[in-house]
């Protein structure tokens, strides 16, 4: 039996010997026949034939997995698509063996819009679906993994998934959850029907400052205007007046105290602020805008000076007033007739526009500057990219839009582009703030709202000024010839008036002087007092 079995292993290891040899003889029979075909050397065809073996193994492999989900993805497309990749960390493992219901629309949608990969659903329990007046209301989660960025970075594709346009669609983040996303699909384009203008209350009530309504009907503006600045561009005709008066009578109501500067470039844009205002002037001559900037400037380094004494004794900064700076068609002031001087004034113009703006910050002073010719240099570069705010109304192209919002505002989360809007749809504007962009419609406010909001303002200012405390001289000085109707007062009667008894000029003139703070000037009728030089003197030192 023993030598049975003996015979047998060695007759069976005689017929895989034999075996062995005659499949080596046929694979040497292939791979010769192969070198002689294609001429290659021996290491070469050894190579080439493993790899296209290899290479027909793996495709076999992927076409019957390719059918085995074929077959079975109708049924349970989340659970294979988990299964396929379950390597990846980004399959949200909520799902485990559980079969996940996906929200068709939304995650298509999204899949295609690339903000989701393919192995990725949008669960159908975390999403819901509301139809609200505007529009349809989504609110869901994104997969885990991904957060609401993801979407916003990707919104314009979204919409047009959507089949609308990145105007019909707004975005919320939510404060409970980075991955949850509500996204609003208009029934309409924008604005299509208008918003009624707020109430007092409402604008009361709004945190911060309202500039228009969202496309919801809500209000929508900053969060204060404090150390900012802002630049409002549009074609003309787009509405920029209007929206601004809108944010100005917003400002009265909402601001508290503050202090207004109303350049008018166009004439009449601002006149319904005059009366509250503490400068206005009505020009597009660049010198009355470099007069205006260089008193502000002038109020800005003394700011600035009181900010470093308190600083240097060890004293709370100052509180300031703030001071609201508006320029109503600002591109004319920046421009020139191309001759040397007219060059240099302009150069001269922007670079303290530049300061004006830069220093807004610690000086409690903000510009707000419209431009109805948002073209390349219409506004210098350099005092564009000083403004924390942009607003840019209709304009006939991205790249005009560009000059407004900035050279990389495309580059931004979301953004709008102002091209796309419905010119006949006045007031419309993309509101670029803190790196986010919002479709809004400036308030149209009836004339006769604004009149009352102005007179109220200005009756409250009087009544501060009469239960303010004592004046200093300079304001006692100022009052005394506007009480007189002058523009100029001889030093030997404004002496008295402000009780110095000294009867010698020299040594009268010299009190004064000490008193004020300023030097008297020679006139045709004497030495005394300009009320012009008084304000300026006032109010560079507060
Ligand atoms: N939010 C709005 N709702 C309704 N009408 C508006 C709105 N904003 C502006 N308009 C209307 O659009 C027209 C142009 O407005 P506005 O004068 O403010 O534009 P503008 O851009 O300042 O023009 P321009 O630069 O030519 O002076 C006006 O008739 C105004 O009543």
């Amino acid at each position: 039996m023993g030598k049975n079995k003996n015979a047998q292993v060695s007759d069976d290891m005689a017929g895989q010997a034999a075996g062995a040899i005659g499949g080596l003889a046929v694979v040497f029979g292939i791979l010769a026949a192969i070198k002689d075909k294609l001429g290659l050397s021996w290491p070469t065809t050894v190579l080439l034939t493993a790899g296209t073996l290899v290479a027909l193994g793996y495709g076999a492999w992927r076409l019957r997995a390719a059918i085995v989900r074929l077959v079975a993805g109708e049924k349970l497309p989340a659970a294979a698509l988990k299964q396929e990749a379950a390597a990846s960390v980004l399959v949200d493992p909520q799902t485990d063996a559980e079969p996940v219901p996906a929200h068709p629309e939304l995650t298509a949608a999204l899949t295609t819009a690339g903000v989701i990969s393919r192995e990725q659903v949008i669960r159908a329990d975390e999403v819901t679906v509301t139809d609200v007046p505007t529009g349809t209301l989504y609110d869901f989660l994104v997969p885990k993994g991904r957060t609401y960025e993801d979407v916003e970075k990707r919104l314009g594709t979204v919409a047009g998934m959507f089949g609308v346009t990145r105007l019909h669609l707004t975005m919320e983040r939510s404060r409970d959850n980075e991955r949850r996303v509500k996204l609003l699909k208009l029934h309409e384009p924008p604005f299509t029907h208008p918003f009624p203008a707020p109430t007092r209350q409402e604008i009361e009530t709004f945190p911060g400052v309202p500039f228009g309504h969202d496309v919801t009907g809500r209000l929508a503006g900053v969060p204060t205007f404090d150390k900012a600045s802002l630049l409002v561009a549009g074609m003309t005709q787009m509405g920029k007046t209007t929206l601004v008066n809108g944010i100005i009578t917003c400002l009265l109501i909402a601001y508290g105290e503050f202090e207004m500067y109303l350049l008018d470039g166009k004439f009449c844009g601002l006149t319904k602020f005059e009366k509250k205002a503490v400068r206005y002037e009505s020009s597009d001559d660049p010198a009355v805008f470099e007069d205006m900037v260089d008193e502000l400037n002038r109020r800005s380094d003394n700011r600035y000076a009181k900010i470093k004494e308190a600083i240097q004794n060890r004293q709370p900064a100052p509180k300031f007033t703030p001071v609201i700076f508006i320029v109503d068609e600002a591109a004319d002031f920046f421009a020139h007739d191309e001759s040397k001087e007219g060059k240099e004034q302009a150069r001269r113009i922007a670079e303290k526009t530049r300061s004006l703006v830069a220093k807004s910050l610690e000086s409690g002073i903000s510009s707000v500057l419209m431009t109805q010719r948002p073209s390349t240099n219409a506004i210098p570069v350099m005092v564009r990219d000083q403004f924390l705010y942009r607003m840019c109304l209709y304009v006939a192209s991205a790249g005009t839009a560009k000059v407004a919002l900035g050279d990389t505002y495309f580059d931004t989360v979301a953004p709008i582009n102002p091209a796309l809007l419905d010119p006949d749809i006045k007031g419309q504007a993309v509101l670029f703030a803190n790196g986010r962009s919002t479709l809004i419609r400036g308030f149209n406010f009836e004339d006769q709202f604004i009149w009352s909001i102005v007179d109220e303002a200005t009756v409250k200012q009087q009544e501060e000024a009469i239960s303010a405390p004592s004046k200093t001289p300079i304001e006692h000085a100022i009052e005394i010839l506007r009480n007189d109707g002058v523009d100029f007062m001889l030093t030997a009667d404004l002496a008295p008036a402000l009780g110095i008894t000294e009867s010698d000029p020299a040594e009268r003139g010299k009190q004064l002087s000490a008193l004020l703070g300023i030097n008297s000037g020679r006139t045709a009728q004497g030495r005394g007092y300009k009320l012009d030089d008084l304000i300026a003197a006032a109010r560079s030192s507060s």
